[in-house]
This record gives C-alpha cells, sequence and structure tokens, in this order.
C-alpha cells in the first residue's frame, strides 16, 4: 500500500480540495470563488478556452503558487507545503528543461530531487521514457528535441516518482496521436491502480474520456459533472456544444 493513503480519512474523502478560492493578479480577478473536490483515482478534467485560468488554478493545486483567499487541500494537508511535493507530479505547460543537459541527464536531474536512487532510479528512467517513446533519444541534448519530444520528456519526468497525484498542464498539446493514445491508456492505468489524474485541456475528444470535468470561463466554473451527465444537463450530444449551452462561449 501506498504510504499517501494513510493521509486519507476515509478512502471517500478528497484527494484534493479548493474551497472558496480566488486569485487576484495587479487587482484583477483571475480564479473567483473555485470550489473543487477531487476523488482519488479519477480522471479529472478541467476544461476551458485561452486564459480562462486553468494554469492559474493547477499551480494553485500543485501548491506551486497560493490563492488571494480560499483554501486547498492535498491529502488533507493545506497548501502550499513543501513536503507535499513528492506526492506530486506536475508538468508544466512551458518546459522546464535544462537546454545543455541530454535528456538522460535531465531525468537522473530530477529523479534525484525526488529521492529516487539506484535501480528503482534506472528502472522508471527506462520505463517512463519507454512510455513516451524517448528511449532511442536519451542521449540527445534538448536543444536538439522537437516542441513534441520536450512534452513528452516533461511528461515522463512528471512519471518518475509514481506520485499518488498527477497535476498535468496540456499534457498532449504537440503530440502526435498515435503517441496520445498510448498516454491516455497509460493516464487510465495509473488511475485503475489508484493515482488521481488532473488535466487542463480545451480538446473534445480528450474532455470525454475525463471521469468528470469542471468547465472553466474567465475565472469560474460553470459546470462540473461527468461529460454523460454535462451532456444530459444541456440536452447535448457533444461537449463542445454543452460548453457553449453553459455558457463558455467557442472554445
Ligand atoms: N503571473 C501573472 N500575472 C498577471 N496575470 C497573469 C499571471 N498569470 C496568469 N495571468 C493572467 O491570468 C489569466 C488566466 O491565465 P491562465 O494561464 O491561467 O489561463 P489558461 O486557461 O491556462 O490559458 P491557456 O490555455 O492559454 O494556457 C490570463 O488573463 C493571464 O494573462
Amino acid at each position: 500500500m501506498r504510504q499517501d493513503v494513510i493521509f486519507l480519512e476515509s478512502s471517500t474523502a478528497p484527494v484534493l480540495s479548493a474551497r472558496q478560492v480566488n486569485k487576484n493578479f495587479s487587482g484583477k480577478t483571475i480564479l473567483d470563488a473555485i470550489h473543487l473536490e477531487i476523488n482519488p483515482a479519477e480522471i479529472f478534467g478541467l476544461l476551458g478556452p485561452s486564459g480562462s485560468g486553468k494554469t492559474t488554478l493547477v499551480k494553485l493545486l500543485a501548491g506551486i503558487d497560493v490563492p488571494t483567499s480560499g483554501e486547498i487541500r492535498l491529502l488533507g494537508t493545506l497548501l502550499p507545503k513543501r513536503a507535499m511535493l513528492q506526492q506530486i507530479g506536475y508538468m508544466a505547460q512551458a518546459d522546464a528543461l535544462y537546454q545543455e543537459l541530454t535528456a538522460r541527464e535531465n531525468m537522473e536531474f530530477f529523479a534525484a530531487l525526488y529521492g529516487l536512487k539506484g535501480k528503482r532510479c534506472l528502472d522508471r528512467i527506462t520505463e517512463t521514457a519507454e512510455l513516451v517513446g524517448l528511449s532511442e533519444h536519451l542521449s540527445k541534448k534538448i536543444w536538439q528535441y522537437s516542441g513534441g519530444m520536450k512534452r513528452r520528456l516533461s511528461l515522463a519526468i512528471a512519471l518518475l516518482h509514481e506520485p499518488p497525484v498527477l497535476l498535468l498542464d496540456e499534457p498532449t498539446v504537440g503530440i502526435d496521436p498515435m503517441l496520445r493514445r498510448s498516454i491516455w491508456a497509460e493516464l487510465r492505468t495509473l488511475a485503475q491502480q489508484g493515482t488521481t489524474v488532473v488535466l487542463t485541456t480545451h480538446v473534445m475528444d480528450e474532455a470525454d474520456k475525463c471521469n468528470r470535468l469542471a468547465m472553466i470561463r474567465d475565472g469560474r466554473i460553470l459546470a462540473e459533472g461527468s461529460p454523460a451527465a454535462l451532456l444530459k444537463q444541456t440536452g447535448s450530444e457533444q461537449i463542445e456544444d454543452a460548453f457553449i449551452k453553459l455558457g463558455g462561449g467557442n472554445l
């Protein structure tokens, strides 16, 4: 059993929660009264157009930034808290990679930060590189990588330490359809094994694959529920139509 499970009061306690969360930048409201409860082992999607506040919210959920007001809890612990970073695999939208190092050296650097050592470290580098289709490219330097390869490497790094919670900001942007499918298959497998996955997207077929979605517009949650429930609620056949009917405008 993973150590993190002991943090939970019961298996139905939310893994991540946001209560009355507001975020302002320079006096402007970017997130407005966000309330969310993300359950263990679900794939939860944040769906919204560019500038709606998804990245800002993911950073708060990761404890990388702090709300202006309200509270975020991870496994029951109030964020931000440095020790909780170990519990999270965070994939930022802008890749945080060292250009002059090889992909393997980047992975080794982050593995060391996560406290991975010896055989486990080697095995995890091999496994995650394989998952994202980069096994043959680990000795290349990052400046030789394409945008899609950098995205894939960032995803592999987020998965290295097998964290109980994954926070992925647009994880499949720039990734070709075949690899996108295999990444989704892996996310589903991880969720079945107990990992909680939160991701942002503005791609409809990805939104459909989430267990639950929060639709976000102008820093507010317009609606939340399973894709099927949101379709039913709005009498729509497609998530995009549901989003429009709920007041989200075009994605
Ligand atoms: N550090 C910051 N200072 C000032 N404004 C910011 C800052 N970070 C984000 N914003 C503003 O907050 C709003 C939401 O941005 P955010 O990146 O969270 O949106 P998003 O939904 O992730 O968009 P995208 O899909 O384009 O990444 C935008 O208007 C952005 O300009």
